[in-house]
């Protein structure tokens, strides 16, 4: 019997931009992706972290850059992304959080969040998008929302309506790169320990509720989501576009 040929995960010849691979989920897709055959250029805002994780991908023996970058400044991101692209994969691991309750959410809160959740990464997206539409090259385009991007949590109202709004522009853009052979996912990870949760992860109550509320018994690790970014970026999700891919451990089951 002659088997069917099947597609793999090698990322061999591509090249990637990991936004907020210095650190976090980020770094972890970052050394996935390399480690799949990919050349990563690693962007975040500071200097430092971008050129430490360079340095790592490049000590395991991987092609690497560093792009210092404020992914809310628009038009140097557009400007980095044309001078360094065209970008075969995109992983945007580049966001924040801030909490309130709902009545007392300030409109400079707000702005924080979604100029980073939603604006910058909207832009972001479009700018790996053109130097691929004007290269006349496939590629995948990869965002990171979360379970808050299907479910509520308290004090997080702002924060979730800001990946409920990655999940919609990931799905529009879908539609409309499609056509060139462009796809766009997103992945929605539960709660996983990193420098942006830590603080979360030290109150008695987010403890228990994340204990609560995951089917498979334990919080996310990093290297979770990064398999998940492997997966999309490469050949074998070659038909899967627009889709939320959830890494909750079953949180948005229940
Ligand atoms: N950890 C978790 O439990 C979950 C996280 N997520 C999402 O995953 C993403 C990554 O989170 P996580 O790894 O935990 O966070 P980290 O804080 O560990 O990493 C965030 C990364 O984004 C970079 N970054 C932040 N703002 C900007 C900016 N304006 N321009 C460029 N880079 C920026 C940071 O570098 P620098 O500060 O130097 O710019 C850093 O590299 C976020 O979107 C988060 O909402 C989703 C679900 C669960
Ligand atoms: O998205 C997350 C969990 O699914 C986390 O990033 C948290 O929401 C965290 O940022 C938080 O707000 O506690």
């Amino acid at each position: 019997m002659k088997l069917p040929r099947t597609p793999d995960m090698r990322l061999d010849g591509r090249r990637a931009l990991v936004a907020g691979g210095s650190s976090g989920i980020g770094l972890a897709c970052a050394a996935a992706l390399a480690r799949a055959g990919a050349e990563v250029t690693v962007a975040g805002r500071r200097d430092a972290l971008v050129h430490e994780a360079r340095d790592a991908l490049q000590a395991e023996g991987h092609a690497a850059q560093a792009l210092p970058l404020d992914i809310t400044d628009l038009e140097a991101t557009a400007a980095a992304v044309a001078e360094g692209g065209p970008f075969d994969v995109l992983v945007n691991a580049a966001g924040t959080a801030r909490h309130s309750f709902a009545t007392e959410t300030q409109a400079q809160d707000f702005d924080a969040v979604m100029s980073v959740n939603l604006r910058a990464a909207y832009f972001l997206a479009q700018a790996v998008a053109k130097g691929l539409v004007a290269a006349r090259r496939p590629g995948s385009l990869i965002t990171i929302s979360s379970q808050m991007g299907q479910v509520g949590g308290p004090k997080r109202s702002v924060y979730c309506a800001s990946k409920h709004a990655v999940e919609g522009f990931t799905k529009a853009m879908a539609i409309d790169l499609g056509p060139m052979g462009i796809r766009v996912n997103t992945i929605c990870p539960t709660f996983i320990l990193t420098p942006l949760t830590a603080p979360f992860f030290d109150e008695p109550e987010t403890r228990r509720w994340i204990g609560q509320n995951i089917p498979l018994g334990r919080a996310g690790e990093v290297g979770d989501v990064a398999g998940a970014a492997v997966y999309l970026a490469s050949d074998a999700s070659a038909l899967v576009t627009g889709s939320a891919l959830s890494v909750d451990g079953g949180w948005t089951a229940g």
